[in-house]
């Protein structure tokens, strides 16, 4: 075991400075009593992890390698059963297999999974048939029912996200080392769609390709031990700080603070303020860092970030994930990438085609288009093209369930079909088709580069 957990040396010099985005908590005595016992539970995942994946991320900060980023925008507490991790899961393991088969290039798998309980808020309030109350700010703060009672934030509900995060990374970990995430399974991860999808489809021709030549590669005297197990990482926003620095020990190898509630941590667009504390207690953890980077970023913040989270220039440590929004990332991210690159920094470049391309439909659902999300996509590789810098990855909200959350995509969900399956609690999440047929597209962009 490479943290000592019993040295908490959770780091607090970000509670002088100002926090965006935390929750009101009405007993602050019950908050000291959950950071307390938070304090005492053991290490989600264990600093050397943490170091492996920066040492992932550096090989895609070098252009070697694709980082995959994605999984829900809100997990819920109620969802931590073992068929929708599962097919998180394997949605996630289809889109590696596509990747890394029809783009040709390894693929670092990172879930936004097994932490992701914390939402940023762009209201306060919601108001429904004139009824007012405090918006939901994910099952780590309060409940999504519509009822004051559940809307009061709850520190007890800190040590349920522990707990659950926990549960879910057990499984994860069995699914990706128990043989599950074996890459002659190549085929099982597809049955039960195959037939009823174009992009089920077009994925089973390209799992025979795999298969043919993990065939030949078997001939040749290649150890299928190597295709057995799946290296696979959690991340989550790290938002709630009283949660993060809880859950931040000091590694009894090197002395120095890792956040052990996931491997990697990124900062929102709505808390990555230069002189506020989230930025703060990133800069303190040797955890692999992501931050959102929005359309009004400036060249002087994203040098100053840098300065900040990645002072001593180590590729794969930060990783910029920017989410512009389809008409904006061909104007706004040419400027920073290019300035960025010429002072010499090695970021991980990522596009979250997520976040800058959100709108409500006429029925009142928050939606994406597929079109938009794919356009964003598109730019984000005519622009590092241009630049002859990496397109490093991709960063999505999904899920392996067939929900009706996005319009578009090879099965095309259409406005009015919103309602049948909207499942989320917070953003709309692609479903297994439409996060195939990404898969798919975005190979085809990778091999053009
Ligand atoms: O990912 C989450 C949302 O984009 C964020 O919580 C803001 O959503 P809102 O505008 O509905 O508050
Ligand atoms: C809130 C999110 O994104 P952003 O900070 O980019 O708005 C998110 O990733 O769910
Ligand atoms: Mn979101």
């Amino acid at each position: 075991m490479t943290v000592n957990a019993e040295t908490h040396a959770g780091d607090h010099t970000w509670r002088s400075l100002p926090a965006a985005q935390q929750p009101d908590w009405p007993d602050h005595e019950a908050l000291r009593d959950v950071i307390a016992e938070l304090e005492s539970y053991p290490p989600l995942v264990f600093a050397g992890e943490c170091d492996q994946l920066r040492t992932r991320l550096g090989a895609v900060a070098r252009g070697e390698a694709f980082l995959l980023q994605g999984g829900d925008c809100a997990e819920a507490f109620d969802a931590v059963g073992a068929d929708q991790i599962r097919n998180k899961l394997k949605t996630l393991l289809q889109m590696g297999a596509v990747l890394t088969y029809a783009g040709s290039v390894p693929v670092v798998k990172v879930g936004r999974i097994a932490g992701q309980y914390s939402k940023p808020r762009s209201k306060p309030t919601e108001t429904r048939d004139g009824v007012t109350l405090p918006t939901y700010r994910g099952d780590s703060v309060n409940g999504f029912e519509f009822t004051p009672e559940a809307r009061i934030p709850d520190p007890q509900r800190l040590k349920r996200m522990y707990h659950a995060s926990a549960s879910t990374l057990n499984l994860v970990r069995a699914f990706t080392t128990g043989g599950y995430a074996d890459l002659r399974q190549v085929h099982a991860w597809n049955q039960d769609f195959v037939k009823s999808s174009p992009a089920g489809q077009r994925y089973e021709a390209l799992a025979r390709e795999i298969d043919r030549a993990m065939n030949f590669m078997n001939a040749c005297g290649a150890d299928p031990e190597e295709f057995r197990t799946v290296e696979f990482y959690s991340s989550h926003e790290a938002l709630i700080l009283d949660y993060e620095s809880a859950l931040t020990r000091t590694d009894s190898r090197t002395g120095r603070l890792y956040d052990v509630s996931a491997h990697m941590l990124w900062i929102g667009e709505r808390t990555r303020q230069l002189d506020g504390a989230h930025i703060e207690f990133a800069s303190r953890i040797r955890n692999p860092i992501g931050v959102k980077l929005g359309p009004t970023t400036t060249v002087e913040e994203a040098l100053t970030l840098i300065d900040r989270l990645d002072p001593e220039r180590e590729p794969g440590r930060l990783t910029f994930i920017t989410r512009m929004g389809a008409g904006k990332i061909r104007d706004r991210l040419p400027e920073l990438v290019e300035k960025v690159t010429a002072s010499g920094a090695q970021v991980v470049w990522i596009c979250d085609p997520m976040h800058g391309n959100t709108f409500e439909a006429a029925s009142g659902h928050k939606t994406r288009r597929f079109d938009d999300v794919l356009d964003e996509v598109k730019g984000f590789f005519e622009v590092h093209k241009h630049l002859g810098t990496h397109p490093g990855g991709i960063h999505v909200e999904l899920t392996g369930d067939d929900v009706t959350e996005c319009v578009g995509g090879g099965d095309e969900i259409f406005v009015d079909d919103l309602h049948q399956r909207y499942e989320t609690a917070c953003d709309p999440r692609l479903n297994r088709s439409q996060s195939l047929d990404l898969a798919f597209l975005v190979a085809e962009m990778y091999r053009d580069q």
